[in-house]
């Protein structure tokens, strides 16, 4: 794993949760005339299962966007390993992302290069090294994220949704990252795969020492593996805390979504 800035010992940091790995601060993002996002605060501490939840199209995957300067914003700023994203040098920048991994909402494989190849991408676009280590380093991630040898020589086109997701977080692990981002990873699983998955990322976390950012729509997710849960509605996040906390909170879609009838019929 990379080594942790000195920063990131200082004081400060959540005082049950550890250092603030991720800060967003007054973030707007608008398109056109329309705000989506309007003086946002979000922090996101190491080692913590963060769960983002929202009612569909409140701007959960256009805030990820925005962290990840793919979306641009209006105002505000983000904070990444103690790296303001805004001011930092080109080369402090790419420190930044070899940090971090992404797992986007449908995978986002290129369909035209095998499993292997598309672990190499990111290996290939940040490190120097030769392609034998880099095969040997994506044969080691498949087996982490529990695919077998031969899914490596695969197509995207001829796996499982499963394991498109499970090939994505091995891509998404490629560079040995501290942070992932997790676009609804259990979407389209079936409920046993998708409790693998979560089981997955929760051993992840456990032994890498991974923060996960993991926006998501799936209930058991959010019961099972994360430590806290934070709500977008209305712009900026609602309300953040653990999940018994975002209970209790009198909001009329936090309310309907944590204790509606498909909330109410789940199985622990
Ligand atoms: N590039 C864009 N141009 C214009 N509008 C956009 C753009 N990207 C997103 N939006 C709008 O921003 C809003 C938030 O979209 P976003 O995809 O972030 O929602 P979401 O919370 O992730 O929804 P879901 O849970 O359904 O995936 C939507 O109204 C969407 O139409």
């Amino acid at each position: 794993m990379a080594e942790t800035a000195a920063w990131e010992h200082e004081p400060g940091g959540h005082p049950e949760f550890g250092d603030v790995i991720l800060g967003v601060k007054g973030v707007t993002v608008g398109f056109g005339d329309k705000l989506v996002l309007e003086n946002l605060d979000l922090e996101v501490y190491r080692r913590e299962i963060l769960g983002f939840v929202g009612g569909s199209g409140t701007g959960k995957s256009v805030l990820m966007r925005a962290i990840l300067g793919l979306t641009p914003r209006r105002a505000g700023t983000v904070e990444v390993f103690g790296c303001n994203l805004d001011t930092a040098s080109g080369e402090e920048r790419l420190e930044v992302e070899r940090r971090w991994g992404v797992l986007f909402q449908q995978g986002a494989l290129f369909s035209s290069l095998n499993v292997k190849q598309n672990i190499k991408m990111p290996m290939r676009e940040h490190m120097r090294m030769s392609e034998q280590l880099m095969d040997e380093l994506a044969l080691l991630k498949l087996e982490m994220v529990g695919l077998p040898r031969d899914a490596a020589d695969k197509m995207p086109s001829e796996l499982s949704g499963g394991m498109i997701k499970r090939a994505s977080l091995a891509r998404a692990l490629a560079l040995d990252p501290d942070l992932v981002f997790l676009d609804e990873p259990t979407s389209g699983l079936d409920p046993i795969g998708a409790a693998a998955f979560d089981r997955l990322i929760e051993s992840l976390r456990d032994t890498l020492g991974l923060t996960v950012y993991m926006v998501t729509h799936d209930l058991d997710s959010l019961h099972s593996i994360c430590d806290r849960i934070a709500v977008l509605g209305e712009r900026r996040v609602l309300i953040n805390g653990s999940l018994d906390e975002i209970m209790q909170f009198d909001h009329p879609w936090v309310q309907s979504y944590f204790k509606g009838e498909r909330a109410l019929r789940r199985v622990d």
